[in-house]
């Protein structure tokens, strides 16, 4: 399929208003499209079924699903996509709500010195004009973000929301289950890897440690990469990887219930974090820091037994396989405007003034693909 046709059918379809994701996973020049037949709002509970989810932070409230059996499904392999040069260099400075972020740090931290809850993610939104095609924004953020996972999402009764996430939360292929812990921002600079400091190491060893034991009650054999550090768009992370197998007894809704939301987004303990967040935060998270992907899709593989005879030993294996990301560095369309979600972790040792220059930095992810 040509690029022209591709974003044609998916132009039509949002001028249809019926629901697609339009989407392409980190260092890939794969673009997939689902695009929904109806405009019926389905949704999943137990994670059975086959197809693209998209779930809020608050996993109580509705998972939104996109069938795969109502979808008409297309796929396109392109390293760069055309699309119009952004005019604006600058994304405009926007300090309203400083102060309420500033409180709310600043609150979360005289709770962590109390010994209540040992780290929260704390978030706020800001909005921007918004007067482009979100299709066009889509273009942009693949173009701009490799490696991380971009996507615009769209129903008419939930509204449009996108994205360049950096986090997996997990996938598992067949038996395997990969997630990762993400930990640490320093801005990115061209001269070189940053130095982390011995606090930010530890934090991120403290988020692996924690994963490691979320998973043991239903995985098997865990193996933890070394820390490294990924870049993600305008910041620098540190990243470590945990591969590990998933028991037979276990199924996928107590994974997810087990991983998410992430130290990374929500904070440890993670039920007294939660309630931290939901109690203080002053406005709905909706999908920001929930996650979204491709739910128990069947993925085929061909292997061989005997190299030296290739065509009589080849044979397919068909694995289930799910994979999920983080909804972070995103906004969602309302109207005329872009309302982007930013947060960042915040532990005793945190300086509310540098917290939320933080979030300023994390702003720039969506902020610079605007016009
Ligand atoms: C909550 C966000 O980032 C998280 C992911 C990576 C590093 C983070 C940090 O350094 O605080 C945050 O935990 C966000 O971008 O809105």
């Amino acid at each position: 399929m040509t690029e022209a046709i591709f974003f044609n059918k998916l132009e039509k379809q949002y001028a249809a208003k019926l629901p697609f994701v339009v989407y392409s996973r980190p260092i890939n020049s794969i673009i997939k499209c689902w695009l929904q037949k109806d405009e019926k709002l389905y949704e999943t509970s137990d994670f059975e079924e086959s197809g693209f989810v998209f779930s809020p932070f608050n996993i109580e409230n509705s998972s939104i699903l996109l069938p795969e059996s109502k979808c008409e499904h297309h796929v396109l392999e392109i390293a760069n996509l055309m699309v119009n040069e952004i005019t604006k260099t600058q994304l405009e400075v926007n300090s309203k709500g400083k102060d309420a972020h500033i409180d709310l740090v600043s609150k979360g931290i005289d709770t962590i010195k109390s010994g209540t809850l040992e780290k929260v993610v704390l978030s706020r939104y800001e909005e921007h004009s918004f007067t482009e095609n979100p299709i066009v924004i889509f273009k942009r953020l693949f173009n701009t973000y490799k490696n991380a996972m971009v996507y615009c999402w769209y129903h008419p009764k939930v509204g449009l929301w996108l994205g360049a996430t950096p986090e997996l939360l997990f996938k598992v292929e067949g038996q395997q289950l990969t997630t990762i812990s993400l930990a640490g921002t320093q801005a990115y600079n061209s001269d070189g890897l940053p130095n982390w400091t011995k606090k930010e190491l530890k934090e991120q060893q403290i988020v692996t440690d924690y994963l490691a034991e979320q998973i043991s009650p239903y995985t098997e054999n865990t193996k933890i990469s070394d820390v490294e550090t990924i870049r993600a768009g305008n910041l620098w992370h540190l990243k470590s990887r945990l591969i590990s197998r998933v028991k037979k007894t276990s199924n996928l809704k107590s994974i997810i219930e087990a991983l998410h939301p992430t130290p990374a987004v929500c904070g440890f303990p993670k039920s007294k974090a939660k309630q931290f967040i939901l109690q203080n935060e002053n406005y709905n998270r909706e999908f920001y820091t929930g996650f979204l992907g491709e739910l128990n899709l069947k993925l085929s593989k061909t292997r061989n037994t005997n190299r030296r005879n290739v065509e009589n030993n080849a044979y397919t294996v068909v694995k289930k396989q799910s994979n999920f990301y983080v909804n972070l560095r995103c906004m969602q369309i309302l109207d005329s405007k872009a309302r982007i979600y930013v947060g960042g972790g915040i532990t005793k040792g945190s300086i509310a003034e540098k917290e939320w220059r933080e979030t300023q930095n994390k702003a720039k992810t969506m902020g610079n693909i605007l016009g």
